[in-house]
């Protein structure tokens, strides 16, 4: 997979797009069918899938643990992975003919890893997991491991000190022109770290470690790499990456980062895009479908990165960041924000309720069952609301639910509540943030969003458009804009239903 960590060595330019030896020597590992032979130099920036794509070999991988890492699946055609095709017939179905494909940034767009550490203190293997299997395939070489005999994590035995480490790279420094941001950006590590908390008996190897990588890349050096180094304390033995015990230990608290035109803050503990530039391309194009003035709703929202109106997420940690960012708001900034730490499949209808809009940013699993029948159901809702004097269950004084009390409890408010949110108004936008494209689409297992969205008629489609996250994957984020009431004469197949999918409908 394409890192971009900083490096003190230049890295090649990030726009431009040319192949690897690798490349040149032979075509055929790629794990999928690379998509037909194209004939043009230079992928544009966005690419329509009815355009013509480059040479075959200009926008490859350049990789040596390309097929044995588990990162990338392909390594051609970096611009356009295949399945744009099928996203570009199964909008056409759907009535949106002009779905584009935005190929962003195909090297250097890496902003976040999570690696795991395995092997021993001899020979410490770092890196993601052989495909299918929990071996690491190491990438780099780190001395710091054996130097300081500190041992990998061992899952058989649940032994050993190191289990991961998450690099997190901000780009924020503005006193850098624009284009050099990356190349210059510096790493919040977080090392996942085998005990209970900063008292356990194998914790001085930790502070060791992080000393080492401080005089290696922290602030004094000359190399300045580091912006901070964290500690997570994780014993559990599922396959959970984070403990809920995190330290700061060395280095600047505050990470910064500037997207969708603000500064956002994120802990190590909250959710980050692993590619800032191409989801801040994402976030211009949501903006500009969200009408002026009117309220909105961020369904799954992390450390409130879309800068809604009212933001709900299910991690708590999310919520300090959350506040700095609000801080940093411009003044002139004169709405009522909050930050709700809530289920959004407890009670779908609290959230969706209130909003002329309503963002959603679900994990690649895609929406909660409740949360997709809820948006499936609106026009009937809509209808009792009408009829009823109910009022929304957040703002009723009488309240006994006991997730709405907590999530009341570690709420953020900022200004005062708008109406609307006291209102009993129904969305009439709904925007989708896709980064699951088979849960979206047409997940066997799980659910077919799309398709269930519409197949009520309470939503049309109105606006796709792709985006290109993960260069050298099968992987593609979508932004699906739908409109309150349905369209006439869209062919919605009813293949592959899953169980769940068979419940909801
Ligand atoms: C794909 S991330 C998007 C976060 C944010 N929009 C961003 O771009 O940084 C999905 C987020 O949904 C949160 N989440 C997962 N399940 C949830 C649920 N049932 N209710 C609320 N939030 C949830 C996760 O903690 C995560 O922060």
């Amino acid at each position: 997979m394409p890192l971009c960590l900083p490096s003190a060595r230049p890295l090649p330019p990030l726009i431009s797009c040319h192949a690897s030896p690798a490349a040149v020597r032979t075509r055929t590992p790629s794990r999928v069918t690379p998509s037909p032979s194209p004939t043009l130099p230079i992928p544009s920036i966005s690419l329509n899938p009815n355009s013509t794509p480059p040479p075959p070999l200009a926008c490859a991988l350049h990789c040596p643990h390309f097929q044995s890492c588990s990162g990338c699946t392909h390594e051609f055609d970096l611009h356009r992975p295949a399945i744009v095709d099928e996203a570009s017939e199964f909008f056409q179905n759907l009535g949106v003919s002009d779905f584009a494909f935005d190929s962003c940034k195909l090297w250097g767009w890496r902003c976040r890893a999570k690696l795991a550490v395995r092997g021993s203190s001899e020979n410490p293997l770092i890196g993601l997991y052989q495909e299918g299997t929990h071996n690491a395939v190491d990438i780099p070489e780190c001395k710091g491991i054996r130097e300081l005999s500190i041992e990998p994590y061992d899952e058989d035995e649940g032994t050993g000190d190191l289990r991961y480490v998450q690099m997190a790279v901000t780009t924020y420094d503005t006193s850098i022109p624009a284009s050099k941001r990356y190349m210059n950006g510096k790493v919040q590590v977080s090392l996942v770290w085998n005990s209970r908390n900063e008292n356990s008996p194998n914790s001085e190897k930790l502070q060791a470690l992080a000393n080492f990588l401080w005089r290696k890349g922290g602030r004094r050096n000359n190399v300045h790499l580091i912006q901070s180094i964290w500690a997570n304390f994780q014993t559990s033995t599922n396959n959970i990456i984070f403990g809920n015990r995190w330290r700061h230990l060395l280095g600047e608290i505050d990470f910064w980062e500037h997207v969708g035109g603000i500064d956002i803050s994120l802990a190590p503990s909250s959710f980050g895009q692993a590619n800032t530039r191409a989801f801040d391309v994402l976030l211009q194009k949501l903006q500009k479908y969200v009408p002026y003035g009117s309220s909105v709703t961020d369904l799954y929202a992390g450390a409130g990165v879309i800068g809604s109106v009212r933001c709900v997420e299910i991690n708590k940690e999310s919520k300090l960041s959350f506040e700095k960012t609000v801080d940093r708001l411009p003044r002139s900034i004169d709405s009522s924000i909050s930050w709700h730490h809530a289920d959004t499949s407890k009670d779908p209808l609290s959230w969706v309720r209130g909003s002329d809009v309503v963002i959603v940013d679900p994990p690649r699993k895609g929406l909660d069952p409740s949360l997709l029948e809820a948006l499936q159901n609106i026009s009937t809702i809509e209808r009792k609301a009408e009829s009823s004097f109910e009022s929304p269950c957040l703002n009723d004084k009488d309240e006994k639910r006991p997730w709405i009390l907590r999530a009341r409890e570690a709420s953020v408010q900022i200004g005062s509540k708008t109406t609307s949110e006291d209102s009993k108004s129904v969305p009439q936008t709904l925007i989708y943030i896709s980064c699951g494209w088979e849960s979206f689409k047409e997940g066997v297992i799980i659910q077919q969003d799309c398709r269930s969205l519409l197949s009520t008629k309470a939503w049309r489609l109105e606006k796709a458009h792709g985006y290109n996250f993960f260069p050298g994957t099968q992987s593609i984020e979508v932004l699906a804009v739908f409109k309150r009431g349905g369209k006439v004469g869209l062919k919605l197949n009813k293949k592959k239903t899953g169980k769940k999918k068979k419940k909801l409908l």
